[in-house]
């Protein structure tokens, strides 16, 4: 094995397409390795010759940091990297860890505005009617609402939260915010048309709650039982974040008994999701399969942000977006 050369695995298995993405962007001295199949066998085969490694969708199992001795680098193809990444093993060995923000905010933002317009117009309901031979022409005339003039509430105000808070301007919503971490610039509020308020003042108010915060332990299941009881009825619930924010049984209760009106859905709990999953049997859930991020643009983006980063690493450069593990 060359010493010079530098392996770089994608660790999920992807179209030969996406793979050529990455080989046409890595920067010379680095080979991608990739996988046949989607197999964790190939997977840990491969690590054993690895320098680097590309995460997400597929994640690092902490198992296998100890069959991988070449690994110095893991490198995030996006920002999600909180409860799915395996802190103690990689500090454990100074191994380093870089998210990828590149593209990002914007295709998750467009993402979250084509669910809250699905929702709000029953877009897949009317489409699926149609292919059964209903015409439900007046029957939603009643319940289909504008995205303008609704109040959104938005969890999380990071990249991306401020990105849909951004894109729903010209909508002149009424904008709520909860971020117990972040409050934007007094002059950024105005001019964006959100305030921050308490979780309960954002449940208790919003049309439309959207969320955009990390997995962590402190948001493990915010969205409850409990949580769908204190919102509007009318609501309707984005989740493009990740599914271990929701309670994915207790939003089946909520839609199935009208707690809250709809819901569109791009994170799970696991992923893929079970077949028997409750959501699937809801006709006022639109669901997607983790895709928020997952266009042309947003992946050409991403590929060249970490190719850029990882030329950085191997160049003795600084990273750009590292996590400091040893301040966690
Ligand atoms: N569906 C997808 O394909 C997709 C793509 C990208 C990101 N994501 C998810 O979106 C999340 C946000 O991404 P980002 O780039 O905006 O991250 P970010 O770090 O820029 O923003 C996250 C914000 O959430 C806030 N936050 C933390 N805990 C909170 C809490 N308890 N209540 C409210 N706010 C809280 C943080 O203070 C921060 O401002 C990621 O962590 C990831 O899980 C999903
Ligand atoms: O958090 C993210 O950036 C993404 O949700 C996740 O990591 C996978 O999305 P993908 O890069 O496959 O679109």
């Amino acid at each position: 094995m060359s010493e010079n050369l530098h392996r770089i695995l994608y660790l999920s298995y992807a179209p030969e397409a996406v793979y050529a993405m990455w080989r046409k962007a890595l920067p010379e001295g680095c080979e991608l390795l990739t996988l046949t199949a989607n197999d964790d066998a190939e997977r840990v085969a491969k690590l054993a010759e690895a320098d680097a490694v590309i995460v997400a969708p597929a994640v690092l199992r902490p198992e296998w940091v100890a069959q991988a001795p070449r690994l110095k680098l893991v490198q995030h193809q996006g920002v999600g990297w909180q409860g799915e990444t395996p802190i103690p093993e990689l500090r454990a060995r100074g191994i380093r860890l870089a998210i990828n923000p590149s593209g990002t905010a914007d295709v998750v933002s467009e993402h979250a505005l084509a669910l809250m317009f699905a929702c709000l117009r029953h877009i897949p309901r009317t489409d699926a009617a149609m292919r059964r031979g209903e015409w439900l022409g007046t029957a939603l005339r009643t319940v289909s609402r504008n995205l303008r003039g609704r109040t959104v509430g938005i969890v999380g105000m990071g990249r991306i939260g401020s990105a849909v808070a951004a894109l729903l301007q010209p909508f002149k919503v009424r904008g709520l915010y909860v971020d117990p971490y972040q409050k934007l610039p007094e002059g950024l509020e105005l001019a964006l048309g959100f305030r921050r308020v308490e979780l309960d003042e954002l449940l208790r108010e919003s049309e439309v709650v959207t969320l955009h915060l990390p997995a962590t332990r402190e948001t493990h299941h915010l969205f409850s039982d409990d949580t769908f009881a204190r919102m509007r009825r009318d609501a309707v619930l984005i989740n493009c974040a990740r599914g271990a924010v929701v309670d994915e049984a207790a939003l089946a209760r909520a839609l199935a008994a009208g707690t809250i009106r709809a819901a569109g859905i791009d994170v799970f709990e696991p992923e893929p999701p079970r077949p028997d999953n409750p959501l699937f049997a809801l006709d006022n859930v639109v669901l997607t399969p983790h895709v928020a991020a997952g266009t042309l643009d947003a992946m050409q983006a991403k590929v060249d942000g970490a190719t850029a980063n990882i030329g950085r690493f191997f160049r003795g450069e600084a990273l750009q977006d590292e996590i400091d593990l040893a301040a966690l």
